[in-house]
């Protein structure tokens, strides 16, 4: 028989796939049992730190969690530091990881426009490079990958709502494209695995999603509301104000993409909440809920930034059963909470 060369093909140039590497004998004893072990790319971040908390409440799970701590921090999965069922790893997405694992949750990206601009050549390199080594390592493990993927595939949509049948209206050489091209080819990538190497791929395209541990100067409107209410300072709506989004609270978003990766639906399937909402509106309702002394300033944006969005979820509804539990204004006291504990400034008293 031809032996199989590492590269995937054989002696006789013929192609071949590399079976997955026999895992070791002590991942199958009974005192070493853990039902899964999942990494978690970006796994320090907002979402992804979320994420891990939900998964480490199985107790038959074990979390790696690989990140480089760009946007990300250690104090978000402190309360897992030194558990024996989780382990964190200061990676780099652009290099190789070599891990075994049966699930990839792939979050390793900055999400904020003020972090994925301020270097976009590495957020590409993330976005695509990232995203291939991180299938490598799907292929070569044999494990499910799941992409968190982006409302801003859809670019400046011209159909509103957005399902997932559109294709996008996405500036290719813009300031934004670092990002949202950048997660058009990994979700390419992803499907090219699928494809040519039955990799188990899911493809979540996530709205805009807020809530706790979102970085106090993270630039997202959101958390920028959220701490100027706090902080008393002017509510900075960029114009024209009339631009909409539609707001998914965390918890929400983490059990869409436990429920994406764990059924049979490769995607993209959108996940968000579809209650739509202008950004003087979010104002309003911040400034209503958190400190009614606050004004609101009106201040110049940045190119590209898409007019509207809303996501279709009835794709999610039917293939997941999953739709979203908390409204906004519910969700922005969640928030309030935690930012003013972080800032320090705690709740006035009514009188
Ligand atoms: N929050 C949202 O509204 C939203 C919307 C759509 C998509 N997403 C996607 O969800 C994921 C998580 O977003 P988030 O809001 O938690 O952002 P975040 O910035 O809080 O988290 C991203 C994490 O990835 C890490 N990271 C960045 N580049 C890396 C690299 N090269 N190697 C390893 N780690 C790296 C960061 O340090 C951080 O911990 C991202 O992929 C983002 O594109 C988020
Ligand atoms: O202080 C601010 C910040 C932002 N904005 C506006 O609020 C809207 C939302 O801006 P954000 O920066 O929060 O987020 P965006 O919707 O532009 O991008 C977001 O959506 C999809 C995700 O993939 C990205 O990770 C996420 O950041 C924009 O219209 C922006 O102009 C303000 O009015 N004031």
């Amino acid at each position: 028989m031809a032996q199989k060369e590492s590269n995937g093909s054989n002696s006789n140039g013929e192609h071949t796939t590399r079976p997955p590497p026999t895992p070791s004998p002590l991942r199958f004893s009974k005192f070493f049992q853990a039902n899964l072990r999942i990494l978690v790319t970006g796994g320090a971040g907002f979402i992804g730190s979320h994420l891990v908390d939900k998964l480490m409440e199985n107790e038959k799970h074990e979390v790696i969690v690989a990140d480089n701590f760009f946007t990300g921090s250690k104090d978000n999965l402190k309360k897992w530091i030194g558990h024996p069922r989780f382990e964190l790893i200061r990676h780099d997405v652009t290099q190789p990881l070599l891990v075994e694992v049966d699930q990839i949750y792939h979050l390793a990206c900055p999400a904020s426009p003020i972090f994925y601009k301020h270097n976009p050549v590495k957020t590409i390199k993330t976005n695509v490079i990232g995203t291939l080594n991180m299938l490598g390592l799907a292929k070569r493990v044999g494990a499910r990958i799941l992409l968190t993927s982006t409302s801003e595939v859809y670019g400046d949509p011209l159909e509103h709502p957005q399902t997932e049948a559109y294709w996008g209206n996405v500036n290719p050489i813009g300031v934004r494209s670092c990002y949202d091209e950048g997660k058009r080819v990994a979700e390419t990538l992803m499907f090219d695995y699928h494809r040519q190497h039955g990799i188990e791929i899911r493809i979540a395209r996530i709205f805009n999603t807020y809530g706790p541990r979102m970085n106090i100067d993270d630039g997202r409107v959101v958390s920028n509301f959220i701490a100027q209410a706090v902080r008393g300072e002017p509510l900075t709506v960029q114009k024209p104000g009339t631009q909409t989004r539609s707001f998914c609270y965390v918890a929400d978003m983490v059990n869409g993409l436990i429920k994406l990766m764990n059924g049979d639906n490769t995607g993209p399937i959108n996940l968000g909440n579809p209650g739509e909402f202008t950004m003087l509106e979010l104002a309003e309702n911040v400034k209503e809920l958190i400190n009614p002394e606050v004004t609101v300033t009106m201040t110049e944006n940045t190119p590209d930034d898409p007019r509207q969005r809303k996501p279709d979820i009835t794709k999610a509804k039917e293939v997941l059963g999953w739709e979203p539990k908390i409204v906004l204004r519910d969700g922005l006291v969640l928030m309030e909470d935690d930012f003013r504990e972080r800032l320090q400034v705690p709740k006035k008293n009514k009188a």
